[in-house]
Order: C-alpha cells, then sequence, then structure tokens
C-alpha cells in the first residue's frame, strides 16, 4: 500500500498536473535541503572555529610548560587571562612612573622591592620559578602578601626563554630588577650545576632578552660581596680586585659581572650590578645563619659557630633589608636608558658596580649573642674551625661610591634590625615551628 505522499510524488499513472505537482514539491524539498545543509556547514564551522581555538590555548599552555626548564615546580603561564594579569600589574599608578620586571620576586629580597615600588606608584609584574632550595611555603606567602596588593608574580623560570620573549611582547618594561639567582656560600659543593644553571645560564637567557626587547630595558642586578674572595684589603671597594673567588657561588657572580659588561659593550644595555653585603631582616631566607640559629636556638637545639685561623672570630658586614631595598630603588632611579634598538647599540651605555653593605661589620658570636638576648633563650653553641667549603673570614664595605651616586645611607645596625627580624619570626612561626600564624610585614 502506498501512501499519500508516495501518491503525490509517484502517481501510479502519470499525468501533466500531477507531475507539475511534484516538481513543485521536489523545488521546495531542495530549497528546504539547501537552506539546512547551509545550517548544517556553519555550525560544522563554527565548531571547528570553537575546537580550533580551544586546542591554540591548551597549545600554549602545555608548550610553555614543555619549554620551560626543569625547575622543581611546573611552571605555568600564558593565554587571554594570564595576559590580562600582566599588563594590570604593570600599569604604574604615578606619572611618568617605572615598569619594572622584578626576578626573583617571591624571593627575600625580590618581594621586599616589589612592595616598595608598588607601594611609590610603579608597575611590577614578578617572575619566579618557586623551586624548593628552601620551604616553598615561604616563598608562597611572600607571595600572597605581593597579590594582595595587586602585585602578579608569573610562575616560571629565567632559562624560558619562550617565557621571557612573550613577557617583552605584552610589556614594555623601561627596567628589569634582577634578584632571581641561587644564592647560598656553602651550597655549591652540595648541588654545583644549580648555580651554573641559575646565575650563568639564567643570566645570559635574560640578557638576551632584554637586549632584542624593543624598548631596551635598564638592568639592575645583584651580584655580590662574595665576588671579594680572597681580597683581604679593608673595606672592600669596587677598583679591589674580584679575581680569587673562595666559591662557585662567588665565581658565578663574578662572572656575572663580566656577562653583564659584554651586554652592555655589544647590545648597549644598561647595567648596574650590586654587591650586596650578607643581607638580613623580616621574610628572610632560611638558609641563612641568622635565620637558622634563631630556629634552632627556640628548640633548644645547638649551633655550630664557625672560627678563622688562630682563633680569630668570623665577622660580616651585615646589611639589613630595607637599606638594601633603598639601595636598589635609588638604583633604579638613577640608571641610564639602554641605548640599543633591534638588538644594535646605538650609543655607549651606562655601566656600573656598587657595594651595599652597611659599614659596620660584627662577628659571628656578637650576632649569636644579640639573638639570645632578643629571643630571651641561652644558645647551646658548639664552636669549630671554618671547614673549606667555600666560606671567607670577613667582609667588610667600603659604600663611597654608593653614597656618592646613589644617596645610599644605612640606617640600621645589627641590633635594631634583628630586634624586628625576631619580632617577625615569632609572628609568622609563633614559638611551635609548626607554620605560619601571621603574613604582615
Ligand atoms: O653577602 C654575600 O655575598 C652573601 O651573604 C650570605 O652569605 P654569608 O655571608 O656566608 O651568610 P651566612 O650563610 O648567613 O653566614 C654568616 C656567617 O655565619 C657563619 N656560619 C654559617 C653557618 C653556620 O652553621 N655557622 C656559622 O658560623 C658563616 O661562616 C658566616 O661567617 C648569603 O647567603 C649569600 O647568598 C650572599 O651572597
Amino acid at each position: 500500500m502506498r501512501t499519500l505522499m508516495e501518491e503525490e510524488l509517484f502517481p501510479s499513472t502519470p499525468g501533466k498536473v500531477k507531475i507539475e505537482r511534484a516538481h513543485q514539491m521536489n523545488r521546495q524539498l531542495n530549497r528546504c535541503f539547501a537552506s539546512t545543509s547551509i545550517m548544517f556547514l556553519w555550525a560544522l564551522f563554527l565548531i571547528a572555529l570553537t575546537a580550533s581555538y580551544l586546542s591554540f590555548q591548551s597549545f600554549v599552555s602545555t608548550s610553555s610548560r614543555l619549554f620551560s626548564s626543569s625547575s622543581s615546580s611546573a611552571s605555568s603561564w600564558g593565554g587571554l587571562q594570564w595576559e590580562r594579569q600582566v599588563r594590570a600589574s604593570a600599569s604604574h599608578r604615578r606619572s611618568s612612573g617605572f615598569t619594572v620586571l622584578v626576578t626573583g620576586a617571591a624571593g627575600f629580597v625580590g618581594s621586599h622591592c616589589s612592595l616598595a615600588l608598588h607601594k611609590r606608584g610603579d608597575g611590577v609584574v614578578g617572575l619566579d620559578n618557586f623551586n624548593s632550595y628552601y620551604d616553598p611555603s615561604l616563598k608562597k606567602a611572600r607571595q600572597s602578601l605581593l597579590s594582595s596588593h595587586s602585585i602578579f608574580i608569573v610562575n616560571g623560570d629565567l632559562n624560558d626563554a619562550r617565557l621571557l620573549s612573550k613577557l617583552f611582547d605584552v610589556v614594555p618594561f623601561t627596567h628589569v630588577l634582577h634578584l632571581a639567582a641561587q644564592a647560598g656560600v656553602r651550597y655549591a659543593i652540595e648541588n654545583p650545576s644549580s648555580y651554573v644553571h641559575s646565575n650563568i645560564a639564567g643570566l645570559v637567557t635574560l640578557l638576551e632578552a632584554a637586549r632584542s626587547a624593543d624598548p631596551q630595558p635598564a638592568v639592575v642586578w645583584a651580584s655580590s660581596s662574595s665576588v671579594y674572595g680572597l681580597n683581604d684589603k679593608v673595606p672592600f671597594s669596587e677598583s679591589h680586585r674580584t679575581d680569587r673567588p673562595a666559591s662557585l657561588y662567588a665565581a658565578t657572580k663574578k662572572a656575572g659581572e663580566e656577562i653583564t659588561h659584554t651586554y652592555n659593550h655589544i647590545y648597549g644595555l644598561s647595567i648596574t650590578g650590586l654587591r650586596f653585603f650578607t643581607v638580613y631582616g623580616p621574610w628572610g631566607r632560611p638558609d641563612m645563619a641568622y635565620f637558622f640559629f634563631t630556629k634552632a636556638i627556640l628548640a633548644g637545639k645547638p649551633i655550630t659557630i664557625f672560627r678563622g685561623r688562630d682563633r680569630v672570630d668570623l665577622a660580616r658586614d651585615f646589611t639589613y633589608i630595607d637599606d638594601i631595598v633603598r639601595g636598589c630603588l635609588a638604583s633604579l632611579d638613577t640608571a641610564g636608558k639602554s641605548t640599543g634598538s633591534g638588538g644594535k647599540k646605538r650609543g655607549p651605555a651606562q655601566y656600573r658596580i656598587f657595594n651595599l653593605g652597611n659599614t659596620a661589620p660584627v662577628t659571628v658570636p656578637t650576632l649569636v649573642s644579640i639573638l639570645e638576648r632578643h629571643l630571651k633563650v641561652k644558645a647551646k653553641k658548639n664552636v669549630i674551625e671554618m671547614p673549606a667549603n667555600g666560606d671567607v673570614p670577613f667582609t667588610h664595605a667600603n659604600i663611597t661610591l654608593a653614597m656618592a651616586e646613589l644617596g645610599y645611607k644605612p640606617t640600621t645596625n645589627l641590633e635594631i634590625g634583628l630586634k624586628k627580624f625576631v619580632k617577625w619570626y615569632l609572628s609568622y612561626y609563633g614559638f611551635t615551628q609548626t607554620g605560619p600564624t601571621s603574613t604582615n610585614l
């Protein structure tokens, strides 16, 4: 039995009218088919477009992870949301404000400088690989603090050239404050390659990105008092010998001074190297003696005090963090512009090196007695001869140059500085060492 539809379309006895009607129906159906196919094609096109956008986004973030170096914490960057965060963080609030890329922004000096720059109205974008050289939860806590001031820290490694080039594409940085490094003098015996990775390879990757950037930023970076090595002329002056480093750490910082000179010479990058002298204070580094002595003294555990040959006490020109921050900001303020563009030097550029110290060395036993007083706990002390592991017997900065050119003038002595440190330490860790109790600076 045929259905009515079949009757209409395929009459048993062909006739003109029926054929005409059949053609009419065919045309309607064809029109209908044609519009459905167009809609179908449009739908396919839209689906393909969405799919390719999504896969591009995932490619960007996957490849950024793949190409980032072997930092212990997986980096993540890329995508529109990420670019928006970077741009927002980079925008300055004062007229002619700076736009500064701060490397090592979750570190001790980096977090303090980022906050100080932001507070005076400059734009700051941080970069940090959050490695586990020391407790990453302290780095995360510093990051939270910066984030509460709308400062964004990109999670990535200095050796990730694609990330650096992306950052310079997204933001025309006026300055780079390069503080990311593998720090610590004695750890170089245990893990020498980490110093080469961060302080040599990472530095070169950063300088490559900076010299190719348009505009080229001025670079201010952290060298170290350790470059004076076996120099025994005191106080240490920038013109003294620095060709006898006592540790691999010192050697990589010294190499950094030569490498930055090369980029200044060839590409016209404006360079300021700052030789920091044993920086200490709130939110400090747990690998440094004043920090882990505090932890041990509170826990009733013994501390080891190194002593030099002939029973001479070791001494350091301990420098308080706020003084160092002022020195860093003054260096940025007085930095000349880089002179290159399109990867080529257009004229000579500024190259400077400054000591940032306190000019008042204090012996390690005196440091310990100040801590005992502030903590109101007696330390259990083991005094041993300084092992041959990279240490130097003393440091003492001549800061005449920094005073003249940066207006640098340290104002906090070790007694006051350690009091502030202990206050922060107790509020952050409490007495139990179980974890943070506060995150206020
Ligand atoms: O100013 C610098 O260039 C360097 O300052 C510090 O290095 P350092 O001065 O050796 O600081 P600490 O590791 O805190 O040592 C301070 C003093 O305590 C002594 N110390 C260290 C550890 C220990 O168990 N016992 C001990 O007596 C050291 O010999 C040294 O004299 C930083 O750790 C380096 O990253 C930085 O570059």
